[in-house]
C-alpha cells in the first residue's frame, strides 16, 4: 500500500507542474482537490477555516477511529474543546512531567543495558513503546505493565494496518466494499479486537473513578488523582445528542488519540536521532549547547531546561520539516463552494494539503533536500521571531496541519520531541554503524517511516 501513497504523491505532483495549484479529480459522489502551495493553503485553512473545518463522512459504516468520522458534524467542536481545553492543554501537558521522566527513565535504562556488549541497538521499537506508555497514562490515568502496552500495540497495528489497506478504497466504497470483502471483514475484526483489549481499561478507570470521588472522598483523593483521558470522555456530555459517550465511541476517541501520538511522535523521533547519528557535527553542536546549560549536572534534562535551548528546537523543527510525518494532511470537507485564487473549490468537496511537498519546496526553502537546522535560527525565516509552526500569519511548512482543524496535540508533540532528543544525545554519543550508513529513504505507512530503520551505537557519555 505505501507504494500506492508513493505513486499517488509522485503523480500529483506531476500533475500540479502541468496543471498549476490545485488539482480536482471527480471520484465518486465529489471531487478531491489536492493543495501543494503555501499560500492557497494559508488562505484556505486560515483565512477561510471555517469553511475547510469539516472532515469528509465515512463510507465504510465502521465508524473508523477519526472523530471526524465518529462524530461527524458539529460534535467534533465539542470533541475537539475536550481535547485541547483538557487533556491537551499545556498546563494539562506539564501536569505530566512525572509521566514524561519515568517514560524517559525507563528508555535510558533499557538503551543502556542493550549497549552494554556493544551491539548495535534497533532504536524504533524503543521509541514506539515509550511514546505508547505515555500517551497510554495519559489516556487511562495509571502506569500500563509491559504486556498491556504490548497488547494495545497490537491491537491499534491491526486496525492501522487494516485502514491504511482500505482508505484508498474509500472513493469508491460501493464496488469496493464487494470487491475487497475480506479487507473490510479485516478491519471489522480488528475493530473488534481493540475493543477486546481497549474496554476493560475504560471499565477499570470508569470504577477507579466512581470509588475515588464519591462523596467525601473527593477532597482526600485530589491531590494525588491525576485526571486523564477517560475521564473526561467520561464526563462529556453530547448536547444535540443529550447523552454521554458510550463504550464504543469511547474506544474510537481513545484509539484515535494513542493513534495520533504514537506513531507520529516517535516517527519523527527517529528521524530526528537518524540525522544525528549521520551527521556528528550536528549532534555535536547540539551537546554543546546541552552542556552549556546543564554544566556538570548528571542528571535529566527538566522541561524547563529546554526553553534555554535554541539549538536543539531547530533541530526539531528541521528534522519535521525534512521528514514531515505525514505527506497529506486528513482529509478536510469544503462546508460550501469557495473560491480561491481564481479556482473554485465545490462544496462538500474532500481536499487534501501536500504536507511534504510544501516542506520541500525549493521556492521557500534553500537546498530542501540537506538537513541543516541552522535554517531556523537564521533571521531571514524568523522575521527575528520564533518560527510559528502553527502557520497562523504564513505558512512555510505545516506538519501539524493549520487552521481550526490543526492537530491539538502539537504542543505535547514538541515538547515531547524535544525533552527525548535532547536527553538522548545527554546521555549517549549515537554512532553510526560500521558499514552501516544511514540510509534516509523513505517508506509511506500511516506515516511515512524509513524504509531500513535506524541502527546505531548508543554510547553512554562519561561525566
Ligand atoms: C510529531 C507529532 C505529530 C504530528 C506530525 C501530527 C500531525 C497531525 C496532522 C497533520 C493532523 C491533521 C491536521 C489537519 O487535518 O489539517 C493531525 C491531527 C490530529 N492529531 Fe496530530 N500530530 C502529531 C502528534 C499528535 C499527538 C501527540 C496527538 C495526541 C495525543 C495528536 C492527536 C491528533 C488528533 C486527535 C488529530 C485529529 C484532530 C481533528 O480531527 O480535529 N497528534 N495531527
Amino acid at each position: 500500500m505505501y507504494k500506492s501513497f508513493a505513486e499517488l504523491e509522485r503523480i500529483l505532483l506531476s500533475f500540479h507542474a502541468k496543471l498549476g495549484p490545485i488539482i480536482t479529480l471527480p471520484f465518486g459522489s465529489h471531487s478531491h482537490v489536492f493543495i501543494a502551495d503555501h499560500s492557497l493553503a494559508h488562505q484556505a485553512l486560515v483565512q477561510k477555516g471555517a469553511i475547510f473545518s469539516g472532515r469528509p463522512p465515512s463510507h465504510d459504516g465502521t465508524n473508523q477511529n477519526y472523530i471526524s468520522t465518529a462524530f461527524y458534524g458539529h460534535t467534533w467542536r465539542i470533541l475537539r474543546r475536550n481535547l485541547t481545553a483538557e487533556i491537551l492543554h499545556p498546563s494539562r501537558v506539564k501536569s505530566y512531567s512525572h509521566a514524561r521522566k519515568w517514560v524517559l527513565q525507563n528508555l535510558l535504562e533499557l538503551l543502556k543495558s542493550q549497549s552494554r556488549y556493544g551491539d548495535p541497538v534497533h532504536v524504533m521499537d524503543h521509541f514506539l513503546h515509550s511514546m505508547l506508555s505515555l500517551l497510554a497514562l495519559m489516556c487511562f490515568g495509571d502506569k500500563l505493565e509491559e504486556n498491556q502496552i504490548k497488547d494495545i500495540m497490537t491491537a491499534l497495528r491491526r486496525v492501522l494496518m487494516s485502514f491504511t489497506r482500505t482508505s484508498l478504497l474509500n472513493i469508491c466504497p460501493t464496488f469496493t466494499r464487494i470487491i475487497f470483502r475480506k479487507q473490510w471483514e479485516e478491519l471489522l475484526q480488528a475493530r473488534e479486537h481493540l475493543k477486546d483489549v481497549l474496554i476493560p481499561l475504560i471499565r477499570q478507570r470508569k470504577k477507579l473513578k466512581e470509588e475515588k470521588l464519591s462523596k467525601g472522598q473527593e477532597e482526600q483523593h485530589k491531590d494525588e488523582y491525576i485526571l486523564s483521558y477517560v475521564d473526561t470522555l467520561l464526563d462529556l456530555q453530547l448536547p444535540e445528542k443529550k447523552r454521554n459517550l458510550d463504550e464504543k465511541e469511547i474506544v474510537d476517541l481513545c484509539s484515535e488519540f494513542l493513534n495520533g501520538g504514537t506513531d507520529s511522535t516517535s516517527t519523527a523521533l527517529q528521524w530526528i536521532m537518524a540525522n544525528l547519528v549521520k551527521y556528528p557535527h550536528i549532534q555535536e553542536k547540539l551537546f554543546l549547547e546541552i552542556k552549556e546549560v546543564m554544566g556538570d549536572s548528571e542528571d535529566v534534562i527538566k522541561e524547563d531546561d529546554l526553553q534555554k535551548m535554541s539549538y536543539l528546537k531547530a533541530v526539531v523543527l528541521e528534522g519535521l520539516r525534512r521528514h514531515s510525518p505525514g505527506k497529506f494532511s486528513f482529509p478536510h470537507a469544503v462546508l460550501e463552494d469557495v473560491i480561491l485564487d481564481g479556482y473554485v473549490v465545490p462544496k462538500n468537496g474532500t481536499v487534501n494539503f501536500m504536507i511534504g511537498q510544501m516542506a520541500m519546496d525549493p521556492k521557500v526553502w534553500e537546498n530542501p533536500t540537506a538537513f541543516v537546522p541552522e535554517r531556523f535560527l537564521s533571521s531571514d525565516i524568523n522575521d527575528g521571531k520564533v518560527f510559528d509552526i502553527t502557520g497562523s500569519g504564513e505558512i512555510k511548512m505545516m506538519p501539524f496541519g493549520a487552521g481550526r482543524r490543526i492537530c491539538p496535540g502539537l504542543g505535547l508533540a514538541m515538547l515531547n520531541l524535544e525533552y527525548f532528543v535532547a536527553n538522548l544525545v545527554w546521555f549517549f554519543e549515537w554512532k553510526i554503524v560500521d558499514g552501516v550508513d544511514v540510509d534516509l529513504e523513505e517508506k509511506h505507512e500511516f506515516t511515512v517511516v524509513m524504509k531500513n530503520p535506524l541502527l546505531a551505537h548508543v554510547c553512554p557519555r562519561l561525566r
